[in-house]
């Protein structure tokens, strides 16, 4: 590779043993990738493109970096984290090892410049190649489960917690949203904990109530804030880019509101008064009718929401709903939820077969 400015000859050993180390990096982060884009994902592009990075980053391995390699003398290889022993989830195990690409390449591209501007150029671009890859496999994975939720659990201390929520997600659930507004912060971490699990087990969205520092603590999918709650950006910075941020709305400007500042999903309500959240007033039936013409967010209709006054909800142009009391105190909560996943279902087909004979091109 001729003759480089690396300033004296203690330096050239280091900067090949860290080009050879983060090289190797990048390559394994990849290779655990790839298998999930085969085999999970049965997708040939990413496949590709992932094996195509990895073949690029071999090319860059030249024999003269491997030769560099002193492994019983690396102190790093030492070093381990109780986290990295620890992996809940598929996404978890994406996440984990995209970022330890990014990082990897982030390395090359700084030592590789004083190699070969060449290679410092090339680990950039990987690296902008990496966060694609990343935005699709993390994002539309929650995005396209919060656009295929209809139905919105939210739960309320009970002894059987765990239980109803699990028998919800028996009759079709997808997406629950831990609420107490009044445990201790350690009953509430281990409920979390637990709900997490259960969610993941069921493929369906974890989402915590109010507290970002909790949603942070058990890997939740998100958090649901209230007017009064930490500001959105806020939110966002601490949450990072792929977890989803829902808003409560009681109004058209409260609802411009959030959705300008990036709500993923909005709550309309409440549309009954309702004990569970005692002294707010309703904002009605005719907020759901203006949600239905401005909403550009998925929009859930909560409050005092049950079997009886659903097809009202509906019929003001509703097409989720988020409900407490008629899931969590159900004497059957897996026949309830199937009720209302039928009906909500049942009027989207409606909705999609207006729509068809109202533009029968498009
Ligand atoms: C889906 C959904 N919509 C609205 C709320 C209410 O949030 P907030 O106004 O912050 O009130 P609390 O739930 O925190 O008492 C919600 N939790 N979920
Ligand atoms: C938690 C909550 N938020 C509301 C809002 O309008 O922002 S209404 C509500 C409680 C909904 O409970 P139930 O289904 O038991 O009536
Ligand atoms: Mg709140």
């Amino acid at each position: 590779m001729g003759d480089r400015p690396t300033g004296s000859k203690l330096v050239q050993p280091a900067l090949y043993r860290i080009l050879d180390a983060n090289l190797d990096r990048a390559r394994e982060g990849l290779r655990i990738v790839e298998e999930w884009c085969r085999f999970g994902l049965n997708s040939a592009p990413l496949t590709d493109e992932c094996k195509q990075m990895r073949q690029e980053l071999a090319r860059w391995h030249a024999p003269e970096l491997r030769a560099a390699r002193d492994t019983p003398g690396d102190p790093g290889t030492e070093l381990t984290h109780p986290q990295e022993e620890q992996r809940s989830s598929i996404e978890q195990v994406l996440q984990v090892n995209l970022c330890r690409v990014e990082e990897a390449l982030r390395v090359l591209e700084e030592y590789g410049k004083i190699y070969t501007p060449e290679m410092g150029m090339a680990c950039k671009q990987m690296r902008y190649r990496v966060y694609t890859l990343e935005s699709s496999l993390l994002v539309p994975q929650r995005q396209q489960l919060l656009e295929r939720s209809h139905l919105y659990l939210v739960t309320s201390p009970t002894e059987n917690l765990f239980a109803t929520v699990e028998a919800a997600l028996q009759g079709g659930l997808s997406l629950v949203q831990y609420r107490d507004k009044t445990a201790d912060d350690n009953v509430r971490f281990s409920n979390a904990k637990k709900l997490r699990q259960i969610c993941q087990d069921y493929n369906a969205l974890f989402i915590v109530n109010d507290r970002v520092d909790l949603a942070l603590a058990v890997d939740a999918d998100g958090v649901h804030l209230g007017q009064q709650d930490m500001a959105i950006a806020t939110a966002r910075q601490l949450l990072g880019p792929h977890r989803l941020i829902g808003r409560s709305t009681t109004n058209p400007d409260e609802m411009r509101q959030a959705i300008q500042e990036g709500a993923d999903y909005i709550g309309v309500g409440p549309v009954y008064e309702t004990p569970t959240k005692a002294g707010k007033a309703a904002a009605g039936l005719e907020y759901v009718r203006y949600a239905k013409e401005h909403a550009t967010v998925p929009w859930f209709v909560i409050g005092g929401v049950d079997t009886n006054n659903i097809h009202d909800v509906l019929a003001a142009g509703a097409e989720r709903v988020a409900v407490v009391r008629a899931i969590m105190q159900a004497d059957q909560p897996t026949l309830i939820t199937q009720y209302f996943i039928s009906q909500l279902h049942r009027i989207q087909t409606i909705r999609a077969y207006e729509e068809r004979i109202a533009k029968p091109h498009v």
